[in-house]
């Protein structure tokens, strides 16, 4: 709720002042010490452990201490509705700074992603609050709440309208959860008392009709390279682009068959950009690894290693696409041996 009445207020301002990225920021923390305030408060006995992608360092710093009074405020508006104690400024830092746990193979660790697509946001397209949890080394639980995401099916072609943000209509707002070995769900976002539906991934069994997705931003993953794979997969449906891990809940719900993520090499993939998500997309069935195909590892603290990229599916066409990654591989060097010699 906190995110969908920053991103409005957004939309409002953006006629103002397009450059003024600072309500973002507001919805980043704020979602983050929301998340912190209300697992403490299930246990109030126990310190979190907590991965978490911001910090507080620019809140502390005397520049700061006007965001973190805006941060403060948006924050009481929903811990007071919920009947808590408001919170002091310390209160707001100290709930952030549970974040910065190193996680790891041993133990209890919660991963959070306040505000996942955050380009997304700021676009008016999709964003997902995402929160996993980790029992040594294992993602046991994810939740992925999506404010924008269609709660129907996406038909159309190239899923346009489903990946612009319509915030506050009719018919948008999903939860996606999964717990292991209980199977994976989605729910109304905005009703507390609906039905779990059970979902499942759906493993197409020709690729000419099979949907596949990656970012909307060309930065974050190779549209080229993507494009060939699919291409050499039979793929004929033009790419269903989507900020955010909703991509992980539409591949678990059955909208679309095929996800890749290929990031510039020297990128670094950050464990709560994919914890919750990964544990949805297990449980409706599907596989996510890298391109080497190694399923991906949450047990070694705030990042992945990982090999190249990322790609999931159904068995069926996650078996395809690793075939396809390879031969768009070996095609792309066997190109670059040409063109250096020539
Ligand atoms: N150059 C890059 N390559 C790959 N991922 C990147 C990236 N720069 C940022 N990201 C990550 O991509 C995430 C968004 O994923 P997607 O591309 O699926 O929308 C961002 O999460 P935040 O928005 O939480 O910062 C960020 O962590
Ligand atoms: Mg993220
Ligand atoms: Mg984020
Ligand atoms: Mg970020």
């Amino acid at each position: 709720m906190l995110c969908r009445i920053v991103q409005q207020q957004l939309s409002d301002a953006e006629k103002v002042d397009k450059q003024d990225d600072s309500p973002v920021t507001v919805a980043d923390y704020g979602a983050q010490v929301l998340v912190a305030w209300a697992l403490s408060r299930v246990d109030p006995d126990t310190r979190l452990s907590m991965v978490a992608e911001e910090d507080s360092a620019s809140l502390k710093d005397p520049s700061g201490a006007a965001m973190l009074q805006r941060i403060t405020d948006i924050v009481n508006s929903v811990v007071v509705e919920a009947g808590g104690e408001p919170l002091t400024g310390d209160d707001v830092i100290a709930l952030i700074d549970l974040g910065q746990s190193a996680g790891g193979p041993a133990g209890r660790h919660w991963v959070l992603d306040p505000i996942d697509g955050t380009r997304g946001f700021v676009g008016m397209r999709q964003y997902a609050v995402c929160l996993g949890m980790l029992q040594d080394g294992e993602v046991e639980l994810g939740v992925l709440g999506c404010p924008n995401l269609p709660q129907d099916l996406i038909t159309d072609e190239d899923g346009g309208a489903a990946a612009a943000s319509r915030s506050g209509e009719a018919g948008r707002g999903c939860l996606f959860l999964a717990h292991r070995g209980a199977g994976a769900y989605a729910a109304d976002l905005w009703d507390a008392a609906a039905p779990l539906q059970r979902i499942r991934v759906n493993d197409v069994a020709d690729n000419s009709g099979a949907r596949f997705m990656e970012s909307f931003e060309s930065r974050h993953s190779d549209h080229s390279f993507t494009g060939q794979v699919a291409r050499l997969m039979g793929v004929t449906l033009p790419p269903l682009r989507m900020d955010s891990q909703v991509k992980y809940g539409l591949l678990s719900r059955g909208d679309a068959s095929i996800f890749m993520r290929f990031p510039p090499p020297s990128y670094r993939e950050k464990i709560w950009d994919h914890c919750a998500g990964f544990v949805i997309v297990e449980e409706a069935g599907g596989r996510v690894t890298d391109a080497g195909g190694a399923r991906l590892d949450f047990s070694r603290g705030r990042w992945l290693d990982l090999d190249r990229g990322i790609v999931a599916g159904p068995p069926r066409a996650h078996a395809a696409l690793l075939t396809a990654v390879a031969a768009a591989e070996a095609a792309r060097a066997a190109a670059g041996a040409g063109s250096s010699g020539s």
